[in-house]
């Protein structure tokens, strides 16, 4: 069983309103054979509209997009020959794993032989070898998004869709579906557009990522990428920088906070003079050290969780500010400690600047 293969996929400012709201605000992407991209952003940022409108459920406001040089935007949903796999995998009950597998082969006329094979190297790919008689009913979470996997590969489709196909799972099992999913997509050579909020999931999944906001497009790029230089303050909330401490910016270089001058570190798509009076510092968890450094400050502990080999740690600065650090020194509440970060992992962000939902930040 493979794929089918494409080259290319293109979107050329595809745009879809509801009423006032532009759900889907001119994107353009292009996505290769054997891509797997990630459409990444908070809830209401557009992600499911962009996948309705790939999948030919929704009709396009504007744009257009192209398979393989072929117009495919208006055609609908079963000529696009995509497989779809949602977070609600709505399986037939009251057939087996095998034939829910087959409905699809069945219904596309696929000789009878042909279909039995293709239907047991899915089984076999999702490894549903020993449920493969079951009903729906009688499987787990897991074992049941496994059959909405197959159910969607078996069609050989020339790209699979998936809409947040692991949140309702448990938290160990979204990690071992994350790990199938991957691994049956390099198996057959798939192209994937995956849907979700979750930037993990995105990070460890895709090839590229597309971060949303509002319907627009916020960056474009490969994960190491996007988790390293985030193009604004928004792609960096959603990258883990997740303090943000708002601070003067100094007629020097760098902003003060308190009475220390501190040299932040890395303006990021805003130009210092735009910066105005304040400026927005970001910050990840894990980029403090405790103990005396650069743009050092002094913190009260306040709530201290274990995770291992660190400690997760909310603090609260002189200034009433609260941080988040991840760090390997053991604290206690209400320990008071300089904590330090070099300048070079900080980013500065205009302070006017639209930043992440704070649930993601
Ligand atoms: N059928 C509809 N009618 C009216 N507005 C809609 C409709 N579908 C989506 N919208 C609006 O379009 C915007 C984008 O919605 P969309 O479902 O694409 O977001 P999303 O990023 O997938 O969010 P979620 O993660 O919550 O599913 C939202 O503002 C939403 O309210």
């Amino acid at each position: 069983m493979t794929g089918s293969k494409i080259s290319e996929l293109r979107l050329d400012h595809v745009s879809r309103g509801f009423g006032e709201v532009l759900a889907l605000d001119g994107l353009d992407l292009t996505i290769e054979g054997g891509e797997f991209v990630a459409l990444l952003g908070p809830s209401g940022c557009g992600k499911s509209t962009a996948l309705n409108c790939l999948a030919g459920l929704l009709p396009l406001t504007n744009g257009s997009i192209t398979l393989d040089g072929r117009r495919i935007d208006t055609l609908p949903p079963e000529q696009r020959g995509f497989g779809m796999v949602f977070q609600n995998y709505a399986l037939f009950p009251h057939m087996s794993v095998r034939a829910n597998i087959g409905f699809g082969l069945k219904m596309a006329k696929v000789a009878k032989a042909d279909a039995r094979r293709r239907v047991e190297e899915a089984v076999a790919l999702v490894q549903l070898g020993d449920h493969a008689a079951k009903f729906p009913g009688q499987l787990s979470g897991g074992q049941q998004q496994r059959v909405a996997i197959a159910r969607a590969i078996v069609m050989e489709p020339a790209l699979v869709l998936m809409d947040e196909p692991l949140s309702n799972l448990d938290a160990k099992l979204r990690l071992e579906m994350r790990t199938e999913i991957k691994r049956i997509h390099q198996t057959l050579g798939l192209t994937t557009v995956y849907v979700t909020h979750d930037q993990e999931e995105a990070l460890s999944l895709a090839d590229r990522l597309v971060l949303l906001r509002e319907g627009k497009v916020q960056q474009v790029g490969p994960p190491e990428t996007v988790y390293t230089e985030p193009a604004n303050r928004f792609v960096a909330g959603f990258m883990g920088y997740r303090n943000e401490l708002e601070l003067p910016v100094s007629p020097g270089s760098g902003t003060t906070a308190g009475d220390k001058t501190v040299v932040l570190g890395e303006l990021t798509g805003t130009r210092r003079e735009d910066l105005g009076e304040t400026a927005v510092a970001a910050i990840r968890p894990e980029d403090f050290t405790v103990g005396d450094g650069p743009n050092a400050m002094e913190v009260d502990v306040e709530v201290v969780e274990f995770q291992g080999r660190e400690q997760a740690v909310q603090a609260r600065t002189a200034g009433g500010d609260e941080l988040h650090l991840r760090v390997q020194a053991r604290l206690a509440p209400g320990d008071r400690v300089t904590v330090s970060v070099p300048p070079e992992r900080v980013l500065v962000f205009a302070a006017d600047s639209p930043a992440a939902p704070e649930e993601v930040a």
